[in-house]
C-alpha cells in the first residue's frame, strides 16, 4: 500500500485495498509463479463464457470494414493530423509493431492476442504512438463491435495501409481473439530500466547469436534492433549481424528480412521533431485526465511536423504515401553520412541531394526535408548479402512487391498456427510450409472400428507405457503460443522429432515400426497419427480397468501424416523439450529449474495446474516419467492408473534422498530399503503447498475415481489440442 487511498491512520485497512503491498513473489522470488497457468480466465473476459469469436466473425460486413478502413487511411483528423494527409505509415507500424514481437524460441509475443493494448506493451519506448493509432481506429472498432477483434483490427489496418499505398496485397485472415489482461507468462528481459544497455541479455554482444533465450530484441522495450545503432552506436555492419539474428528469432531469412525492412520503410516517417523529456508519460503511467493516452506532448504543439517518436526525424523516400521503388532509389542512388537529429538521435542523411528528390513537409509541400535512413536501413546496404538481394529487387520491382507482400503475410500470420484457424474471403489457396500443413483425411471409424483397432495395439506386443509414452511424445511439443506441433500430422516420426533425446530415438522407432506394421495390415486406411494416439489411448483405458475404473477415453479420429516436404525441419527444434524432471537437454548449466520449465510447457500447453498434477500423477505410476521411461516409477502397482504417486509422496513412512543430477531415492524410514526412484519435478508435488494441496485431494481419494477422471480429461484435452479441423 502506498497509504494513499486509505481513510485514517487506523493500520486496519478501511477502504478498498487494491494495492498488493509484497506478494509471495517478492518475498520469495523462485517461488513458482501459477498465475501463469491461470491467466485469461472467464472472469476476467467481459464477453463471458458462451462468446464464440469464430461465429461472430461470420455476421461480419467484410466489404463495409475494409472500405471504411480504406476511407479512414485518409481522413486526417485534428486532434492527431494525418502525416501528407495519410495514415499508412501510422497503420503500418501499428500492425508490425503488433506482430513483430513474435519470437519463434517459445511462440509467445505477435499480433494474436492484440496485447498492444495492455501493459508491457502499450508502453514500451518502442510503441510510442500506436496509441494513437488504436484511437483513430476506435470509430471503427466501435461500428463493428465483438465482430471484430482488436487483434484482427490492428493487423488487418496495416495490410490495409499497404493495399492503399499501391501495394498487392497476399491476402489476410480473421481469427485472432483478444485477451483482456496483460499476459503473465512472456519474458521479455530482466532489464528493470527501459532501453537498458544490451549487454546484459548477450553472453558476448559481438556474437548475436548469444542473446539470452527466448528474447528476440536487442534492448528492452524495443521490437527489434536500435534504429541509431548497437546500444545506439551507429555501426550499420554490426546493426547488419543484429538485425539478422532478431529477424531470425522470428523465423525470416535474409531475402524475407531484406524485402520487410525495405518495403516497411517505403511508407511512412520517422518523428523526431522535440525532446523526449517533453512529453508526458507512457500510457500506463499517465494520469486519469490524458485517458489512456501516453506521450503527449507538454509543451508545443507535439502533432504534424512537431511529432517526437523515435527521435529519428524524416521520410525514407520521396514520395513516402506510395508504395514504390523509392526507398531503394533513396539509399542506393546517394552517399549518406551520420548527422544528429533535433531531437539528438543518430540518423544517416544524403551528402548530396536534389531538392526535388527530397521529400516535402507532412504538413506544408512548399517546404523540402531531408530524407533520412537507420543503421538498420544502412546494414541492408552495407552487408554483402543484404545488398545482394537488394540487387535483386532493384532489377524486378515485381519480385520485390510480391517478395514483401509474402514477407507481410507471414509476419503477420505466423502466430496464428495453420491454416484451418484462418477465416475470411481473403484466405489464400496456397498451402505454406510455415503454416506446418498437414494433409487432410477421408476417412470415419466407427465405434466398432475404434474398438477392434484398440485390440489391434494392445495386442501388438507393445508395452502400455510404450504406448502411453509414443502418444504423448507426440502430442507435447503442442504449444498455445502459436499453436504450432501436437499429435496431428505425426511429425515425431520426422526429422527432428523423431531424433530428439527426449523421444528416447530407440524406443520410438522400435514402437513406429510396430505402428506401421499395424497400420499396412488394416482394409481400411488410417493415420499413423491417429494410431499413436489410439494406442496411448487404449493403453489408458486399460490402466484405468487394472486399477478398477471403467472409463471410456474419448478419441477423436481424423489426424493426417505429414510428409517431410511439408516440414520446415528447423522451425520445429524450437519445439524440442529442453527438460525432463530431472534434467535440461541442451545444457550442463540449468537456465532454469526443472519444475520452472515444467511450468513453462504447461502453460504453452494450455493446462491448468490441476490438470498438469494430475497428468504428472497419472504419468509416474505408468511407468513414464514425464515422457521418459528412464527413470523408474513410483508405486509397486506398476501401470495401473492408481494414485499411488499421491499416496506415497505424501507418506512419512517414506524419506526423500537425494542422489545426484537432479535424482531422489524413496526410502523406507523403517527399513532403510530405497524403494522407488524419483525426479526433482516429482518431489515439488510434495513439496510445494499449492501442488501439495492438489496431490493431498487425490492421496484421499481411495478408490481412484476422481483422480482417473481428471487423468482422462487432462489427457483428452492434450491429445485433442491441435484439432482445429474439429473445431472448425
Ligand atoms: C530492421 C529493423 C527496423 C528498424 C530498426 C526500424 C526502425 C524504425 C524507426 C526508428 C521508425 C520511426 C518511428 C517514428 O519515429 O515514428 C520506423 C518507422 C516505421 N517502420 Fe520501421 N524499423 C524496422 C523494420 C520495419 C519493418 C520490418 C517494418 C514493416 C514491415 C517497418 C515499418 C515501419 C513503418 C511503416 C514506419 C513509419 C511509421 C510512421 O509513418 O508513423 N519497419 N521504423
Amino acid at each position: 500500500m502506498d497509504g494513499k487511498h486509505t481513510a485514517g491512520k487506523c493500520p486496519v485497512m478501511h477502504g478498498g485495498m487494491t494495492a498488493l503491498g509484497t506478494t509471495v513473489m517478492d518475498w520469495w522470488p523462485n517461488a513458482l509463479n501459477f498465475d501463469i497457468l491461470h491467466q485469461h480466465d472467464i472472469k476476467t473476459n467481459p464477453l463471458g463464457k458462451d462468446f464464440n469469436y469464430r461465429e461472430e466473425l461470420k455476421k461480419l460486413d467484410v466489404e463495409g470494414l475494409k472500405n471504411d478502413l480504406r476511407a479512414l487511411m485518409n481522413e486526417s483528423q485534428e486532434w492527431w493530423p494525418a502525416d501528407w494527409g495519410s495514415y499508412v505509415g501510422m497503420f503500418a507500424r501499428v500492425a508490425w509493431h503488433s506482430a513483430g514481437s513474435y519470437r519463434l524460441a517459445d511462440g509467445r509475443g505477435g499480433g494474436g492476442t492484440g496485447n498492444q493494448r495492455f501493459a508491457p506493451l502499450n508502453s514500451w519506448p518502442d510503441n510510442v504512438n500506436t496509441d494513437k493509432g488504436r484511437r483513430l481506429l476506435w470509430p471503427i472498432k466501435r461500428k463493428y463491435g465483438n465482430k471484430i477483434s482488436w487483434a484482427d483490427l490492428m493487423i488487418l489496418a496495416g495490410t490495409i495501409a499497404y493495399e492503399v499505398a499501391g501495394l498487392k496485397t497476399y491476402g489476410f485472415a480473421f481469427g485472432r481473439e483478444d485477451v483482456w489482461h496483460p499476459e503473465k507468462d512472456t519474458y521479455w528481459g530482466a532489464e528493470k530500466e527501459w532501453l537498458a544497455p544490451s549487454d546484459s541479455r548477450y553472453e558476448d554482444i559481438t556474437r548475436p547469436d548469444t542473446m539470452q533465450n527466448p528474447l528476440a530484441a536487442v534492448q528492452m522495450g524495443l521490437i527489434y534492433v536500435n534504429p541509431e545503432g548497437v546500444n545506439g552506436q551507429p555501426d550499420p555492419m554490426k546493426t547488419a549481424a543484429q538485425v539478422r539474428e532478431t529477424f531470425a528469432r522470428m523465423a525470416m531469412d535474409d531475402e524475407e528480412t531484406a524485402a520487410l525492412t525495405a518495403g516497411g520503410h517505403t511508407i511512412g516517417k520517422s518523428h523526431g521533431n522535440g525532446s523526449p523529456s517533453d512529453l508526458s508519460p507512457e500510457p500506463e503511467a499517465a494520469d486519469v485526465e490524458y485517458q489512456g493516452i501516453g506521450w503527449m506532448k507538454t509543451n508545443g504543439r507535439g502533432i504534424g511536423r512537431d511529432t517526437m517518436v523515435s527521435g529519428i526525424e524524416g521520410a525514407w523516400t520521396s514520395n513516402p504515401t506510395k508504395w514504390d521503388m523509392g526507398w531503394f532509389d533513396m539509399l542506393f542512388g546517394h552517399e549518406w553520412e551520420l548527422k544528429k537529429s533535433p531531437a539528438g538521435a543518430w540518423q544517416w542523411e544524403p551528402v548530396d541531394i536534389a531538392e526535388e528528390d527530397m521529400p516535402v513537409d507532412v504538413e506544408d509541400p512548399s517546404i523540402r526535408c531531408k530524407p533520412i535512413m537507420t543503421d538498420a536501413d544502412m546494414a541492408m546496404k552495407v552487408d554483402p548479402t543484404y545488398n545482394a538481394i537488394c540487387q535483386k529487387f532493384m532489377k524486378d520491382p515485381e519480385y520485390f512487391s510480391e517478395t514483401f507482400a509474402r514477407a507481410w503475410f507471414k509476419l503477420t500470420h505466423r502466430d496464428m498456427g495453420p491454416k484451418v484457424r484462418y477465416v475470411g474471403p481473403d484466405v489464400p489457396a496456397e498451402d505454406l510450409i510455415w503454416q506446418d500443413p498437414i494433409p487432410s483425411v477421408d476417412y470415419t471409424l466407427s465405434d466398432a472400428e475404434i474398438a477392434d483397432l484398440k485390440s489391434k495395439l494392445l495386442a501388438s506386443g507393445l508395452t502400455s507405457a510404450e504406448l502411453i509414452n509414443t502418444a504423448w511424445d507426440s502430442a507435447r511439443t503442442y504449444r498455445g503460443s502459436d499453436m504450432r506441433g501436437g499429435a496431428n500430422g505425426a511429425r515425431i516420426r520426422l526429422a527432428p522429432q523423431k531424433d530428439w533425446a527426449g523421444n528416447e530415438p530407440e524406443r520410438l522407432a522400435k514402437v513406429l515400426k510396430t505402428l506401421e506394421g499395424i497400420q499396412a495390415g488394416l482394409a481400411k486406411k488410417v493415420s499413423l497419427a491417429d494410431l499413436i494416439v489410439l494406442g496411448g489411448t487404449a493403453a489408458v483405458e486399460k490402466a484405468a480397468k487394472d486399477a478398477g475404473v471403467n472409463i471410456t477415453v474419448p478419441f477423436a479420429p481424423g489426424r493426417g501424416d505429414a510428409t517431410a516436404e511439408m516440414t520446415d525441419a528447423a522451425s520445429f527444434d524450437a519445439l524440442e523439450p529442453l527438460a525432463d524432471g530431472y534434467r535440461n537437454w541442451q545444457k550442463d548449466d540449468y537456465v532454469v529449474s526443472p519444475e520452472e520449465m515444467m511450468l513453462d510447457r504447461t502453460q504453452l500447453m494450455g493446462l491448468t495446474a490441476p490438470e498438469m498434477t494430475a497428468l504428472v500423477g497419472g504419468m509416474r505410476v505408468l511407468g513414464t516419467n514425464h515422457g521418459d521411461t528412464r527413470h523408474g516409477v513410483f508405486t509397486d502397482r506398476v501401470g495401473q492408473l492408481t494414485t499411488d504417486f499421491f499416496v506415497n509422496l505424501t507418506d512419512m513412512a517414506y524419506s526423500w534422498k537425494p542422489a545426484g543430477d537432479n535424482l531422489y531415492n524413496i526410502v523406507d524410514r523403517k527399513t532403510g530399503e530405497t524403494k522407488w526412484t524419483a525426479t526433482r519435478v516429482d518431489l515439488v508435488f510434495g513439496s510445494n503447498a499449492i501442488l501439495r494441496a492438489y496431490a493431498e485431494v487425490y492421496a484421499q481419494d481411495d478408490n481412484h475415481e476422481k483422480f482417473v477422471k481428471d487423468f482422462v480429461a487432462a489427457w483428452t484435452k492434450v491429445m485433442n489440442a491441435d484439432r482445429f479441423d474439429l473445431a472448425a
